[in-house]
């Protein structure tokens, strides 16, 4: 079933196209990694889903309607620099996750115990069950990004947007947040869009790795042209050997 449908999305800016011709069709549950070269428009492209920018042209539908403008239930999103809320402590912030799945935001009493107490489940699960009490000012980098992704992931959004979310985390934390991501997709059956410059981490955690590359390219003019998707690799069962990938594309391409 098609749970995602992209027909014919460009995205120009002035004179300037960014991407041209993207059609796509995603099922629901289904966890796609992009790559591509840096500025080739993969997040612009995660913009477009988020409804945060409307296409010069085409359409996207998500579950049969168009993306809703407003953030909430339906996608959760985490960028590489993403900001929690500095005034909430460690253990409110995702509280406060959660609560975008109620329509009033706000827990009382039982309730708020409860929501406290597997707020505190995350945060173990993130390693940061130790700094509950602190506020975001006071953790590191990597640390306020476990936050923002236990955040959005504590709200069980039906699409998760994820732009580079692991790329400044160590790689110890980065293989924690793996099993992490991974073991809550299982739980909720969530769609996942994540945008990596890694290839490996796209195909271990992906079932589908899209290539966003310039099928035209003019290099008196490397600006003359769009990016669209040029491969779509199914990476199931270990996929093709990222290598290949490597090798065939630009997606190294020398800036
Ligand atoms: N609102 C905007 N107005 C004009 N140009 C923009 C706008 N947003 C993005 N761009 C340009 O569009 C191009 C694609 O940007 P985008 O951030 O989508 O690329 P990307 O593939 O995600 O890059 P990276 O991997 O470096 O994050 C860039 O050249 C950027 O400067």
């Amino acid at each position: 079933m098609s749970f995602v449908v992209v027909e014919n999305i460009f995205q120009t800016y002035g004179k300037r196209p960014i991407i041209e011709r993207v059609n796509l069709t995603v099922a629901e549950g289904e966890f796609i990694s992009i790559v591509g070269a840096s500025g080739c428009g993969k997040s612009t492209f995660l913009r477009l889903l988020l409804a945060q920018e409307k296409p010069t042209r085409g359409s996207i539908r998500i579950d049969g309607n168009p993306p809703a403008t407003e953030p909430g239930l339906e996608r959760g999103v985490v960028f590489q620099k993403y900001s929690v809320f500095p005034h909430l402590t460690v253990r409110d912030n995702i509280v406060a996750g959660e609560a975008f799945q109620r329509p009033w935001g706000r827990f009382f009493g039982a309730p708020a115990k409860a929501a406290r107490a597997r707020a505190d489940e995350t945060l173990a699960r993130c390693g940061l069950d130790h700094v509950a009490d602190q506020y975001p000012a006071t953790l590191s980098g990597g640390m306020q990004q476990r936050l923002a992704i236990g955040q959005a992931l504590t709200a069980k959004p039906r699409v998760l947007l994820l732009d580079e979310p692991f790329g400044a985390l160590d790689p110890g934390t980065r293989l924690a947040m793996h099993a992490f991501l991974l073991e809550l997709r299982a739980e909720t059956g969530m769609t996942v869009f994540m945008v990596t410059h890694d290839l490996e981490e796209g195909f271990k955690l992906g079932d589908r790795v899209l290539v966003f590359d310039k099928p035209r390219w003019d290099p008196t003019d490397p600006e003359a042209y769009g990016a669209t998707i040029t491969y779509d690799f199914d990476a199931r069962d270990g996929g093709i050997p990222f290598q290949t990938l490597k090798e065939e594309t630009h997606v190294f391409r020398p800036a």
